[in-house]
């Protein structure tokens, strides 16, 4: 299907929607500038310096909206990768994720990203910016399915860190990570249900203890700078020992952005920490549900690794995306909302006058870290 496009000015963005787990992906296709850097992590830095009025005109409305999550297709640096990406969101680009990695599963063999696929399963590695993540891609008589993943190895950071959350008081909680950093917490320390309450009293109680945590905090990694940043809260239902049931979480990640999947790196952590803790043992599989659909990923941890000091596990995440749609986005010069908007209207008023960035004069606490 020939479309033909409107008035416009400068390059069409062409675009392929998918979703995984109800949590969209836009893969970004073409009319995208040339990305400069060396690696993945310096092409992050690149496209947040010189390329982020993209990000806000392809995430934000009117022709995205405020929980809105893209993908960008790079070379990478490392011989073994078939390709490399970028993730965007509400607020700026993350080191790793999960449903967007089971989509791309999908779509780079679909779209030819890999030489041959093969049944049962089409290996694809993915670099993302927090490292190699092999994904294995269902495919048979020409279709392509299911997609489990191979994380970049995960570990819990520290356990029972109290911190101090404005609106809450003193508040403890776990921080994982599995390509990003997150802090668990049972949602019922908020009196609240993560399939049941209102997104929006979950947003806040999650964004509160994001806020609490990055100013009380301070995190590592031992391989790069760039990923010790904690993405967001997962708040869940606290079931960590091992059961055949499901246990729900919800992830509240950027700017109180929600996921709609269990979401994948959050898994990966997740099952980092239960492992961590002896509540699971290798290779035993859970099932993870999102609060915010009911859509399931698996998790489960295959191997013992060491990353720097910490013992760290390799997780196997698995979840199934579909397309949605493709699109072709344009901008006139008379638009004036041609760049993008957010309503804001999803933080705290206390946090969006505090600023959530905000790092300076910062006490941070001294977390023990597992060696
Ligand atoms: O599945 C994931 O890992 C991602 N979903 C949105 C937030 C995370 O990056």
């Amino acid at each position: 299907m020939e479309t033909e496009l409107p008035p416009h000015a400068g390059d069409a963005l062409s675009v392929v929607d998918m979703h995984t787990g109800g949590e969209p992906l836009r893969i970004i296709r073409g009319g995208y500038p040339e990305v400069k850097g060396d690696g993945v992590l310096s092409k992050r830095r690149y496209v947040r310096e010189h390329l982020d009025h993209l990000r806000k005109v392809l995430m934000y409305e009117p022709r995205g909206h405020y929980d809105m999550y893209g993908a960008l297709v790079v070379d990478s640096e490392l011989p073994e990768a078939d390709l490399g990406v970028l993730f965007m969101h509400n607020e700026g680009y993350s080191t790793m994720c999960g449903h967007a990695v089971i989509a791309l599963g999908r779509y780079a063999v679909d779209y030819k990203l890999v030489k041959e696929p093969r049944s049962p399963e089409t290996q694809v590695n993915i670099h993302c910016p927090c490292g190699l993540v092999r994904a294995f891609v269902e495919y048979s008589h020409g279709r392509t399915g299911a997609v489990r993943f191979l994380s970049v190895p995960a570990f819990a950071f520290a356990t029972g860190v109290t911190v101090t959350v404005e609106g809450f008081g003193e508040v403890t909680v776990d921080i994982s990570y599995g390509g990003a950093f997150y802090a668990f917490v049972d949602a019922q320390r908020f009196g609240l249900d993560v399939t049941a309450s209102r997104s929006r009293d979950l947003v806040d109680a999650a964004t509160a203890v994001t806020s609490a945590v990055k100013s009380q905090v301070k995190l590592h990694h031992p391989t790069s700078d760039d990923l010790a940043f904690l993405y967001g809260t997962i708040l869940t239902d606290g079931k960590d020992d091992y059961s055949s049931e499901p246990t729900a979480n919800i992830c509240v990640f950027a700017e109180a952005q929600v996921d709609r999947s269990p979401t994948g790196s959050g898994v990966t952590a997740r099952v980092a920490l239960q492992y961590h803790k002896g509540l699971i043992q290798l290779n035993q599989r859970r099932t993870f549900q999102s609060g915010a659909t009911g859509s399931r990923f698996t998790g489960k941890a295959v191997e013992e690794v060491e990353c720097g000091d910490f013992k760290a596990v390799v997780v196997e995440v698995a979840g199934r995306a579909f397309y949605t749609g493709v699109s072709c986005f344009v901008q006139e010069p008379d638009d004036e909302l041609t760049h993008g908007f957010l309503l804001k209207n999803r933080l705290p008023v206390w946090i969006e006058h505090q600023a959530l960035k905000e790092s300076a004069n910062c006490t941070f606490h001294s977390v023990h870290r597992f060696r």
